[in-house]
């Protein structure tokens, strides 16, 4: 008799984002040496947020490795929306900036819906604006939301770039995660359900999923049972527990990690898989959008 031991390839988004990151890189040299342009993100966060702060950071930190301007703005929590806006209206005419992100969820007093509105498309490096959502379902080339952007490189990476046919389930219908992962998916021609807190028996639609994309928001919400063996399995969810120690917290994807590694066949961690993902493709839309606004075509980074 044997016993089955297989565990699920570990999908390494740390390194998978690295490669990006360092093309990028490449391609910000050329647009530098070779045309006098340096791409700027200018990233906005009201309030303290410690979660948001820890991302604000990481992307700081990374654009400027990668050899473009960071141009960041702290506000207080309690902003008013109007202020909101007029710095959005600034960095909308401000020709060194190339791309605006505010960092989401924003305070009460202020509407997201109504700030990214105010935000130029063409600096739209989320893809968040109605006009680029507009594009993607009607068949263009928008900028896209650099974590479903992200999860679908991740797929394409593991799966050789064969996901035609498979039957991908999404859990999670946000328009920052689910609704553009579905888009994307579609367009690699998978069978997509969208899966959210109103599905009946969701561990049995989560079975029938080649691909099972979790981004829920909820920790190690996706049990073991819930997955068909040798599934490709993407951990969107990024939850902050107690570790059991001291007031230590770590993080904790929406899926059970150890449960479903011994199920899936392949499988993304939390930290190091979807997160590292989502600033290399931030990075990625700098340059794309850097390239439109000035007529230039982008530089292949090939290294
Ligand atoms: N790694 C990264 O780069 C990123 C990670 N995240 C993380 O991903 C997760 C999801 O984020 P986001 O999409 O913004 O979250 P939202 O809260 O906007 O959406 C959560 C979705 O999960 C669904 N849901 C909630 N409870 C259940 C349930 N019991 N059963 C089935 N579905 C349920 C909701 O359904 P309904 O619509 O019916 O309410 C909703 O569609 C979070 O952990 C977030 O931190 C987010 C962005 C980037
Ligand atoms: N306008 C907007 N655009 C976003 O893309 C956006 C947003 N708002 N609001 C919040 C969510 C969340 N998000 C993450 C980005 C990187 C990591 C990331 O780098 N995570 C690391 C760990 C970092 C840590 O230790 O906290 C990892 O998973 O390995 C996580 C989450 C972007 N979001």
């Amino acid at each position: 008799m044997t016993t089955n031991t297989t565990t699920a390839t570990r999908i390494d988004g740390k390194a998978i984002a690295a490669d990006i990151r360092a093309r990028v890189g490449r391609q910000v040299h050329t647009l530098v040496s070779d045309h006098g342009v340096t791409p700027g993100l200018a990233v906005v966060l009201v309030g303290e947020d410690s979660a948001s702060q820890v991302y604000v950071r990481n992307k700081r930190k990374q654009t400027l490795e990668a050899g473009m301007q960071s141009f960041e703005h702290n506000l207080d929590i309690d902003t008013p929306q109007a202020e909101l806006l007029e710095l959005i209206d600034r960095l909308n005419r401000d020709p060194a900036v190339n791309g605006i992100l505010v960092q989401l969820p924003l305070p009460e007093q202020i509407s997201d819906a109504a700030v990214i509105a105010a935000i130029d498309p063409d600096k739209d490096v989320d893809g968040f604006h109605e006009v680029n959502t507009g594009r993607l379902w009607s068949g263009g080339n928008p900028p896209v939301p650099c974590t479903p952007l992200g999860c679908s490189l991740l797929l394409k990476h593991t799966l050789d770039g064969d996901l035609a046919g498979r039957h991908a389930v999404i859990v999670g219908r946000s328009n920052i995660v689910g609704k553009p992962l579905a888009n994307l998916l579609l367009r690699e021609n998978c069978t997509v359900t969208i899966a959210h807190s109103k599905t009946r028996d969701l561990p049995a639609v989560c079975r029938q999923a080649d691909i099972l994309v979790a981004a829920v928001g909820r920790p190690k919400f996706v049990r073991g049972d819930w997955i068909k063996p040798g599934a490709a399995v993407i951990d969107v969810g990024i939850n902050r527990v107690d570790d059991g120690s001291e007031g230590k917290r770590k993080l904790v994807g929406d899926v059970a990690f150890d449960e479903a590694a011994a199920v899936a066949g392949a499988i993304t961690p939390v930290p190091g898989g979807v997160g590292p993902m989502t600033i290399a493709c931030l990075l990625h839309n700098t340059v794309h959008a850097t390239c439109a606004q000035k007529g230039l075509t982008v530089p292949s980074g090939e290294g």
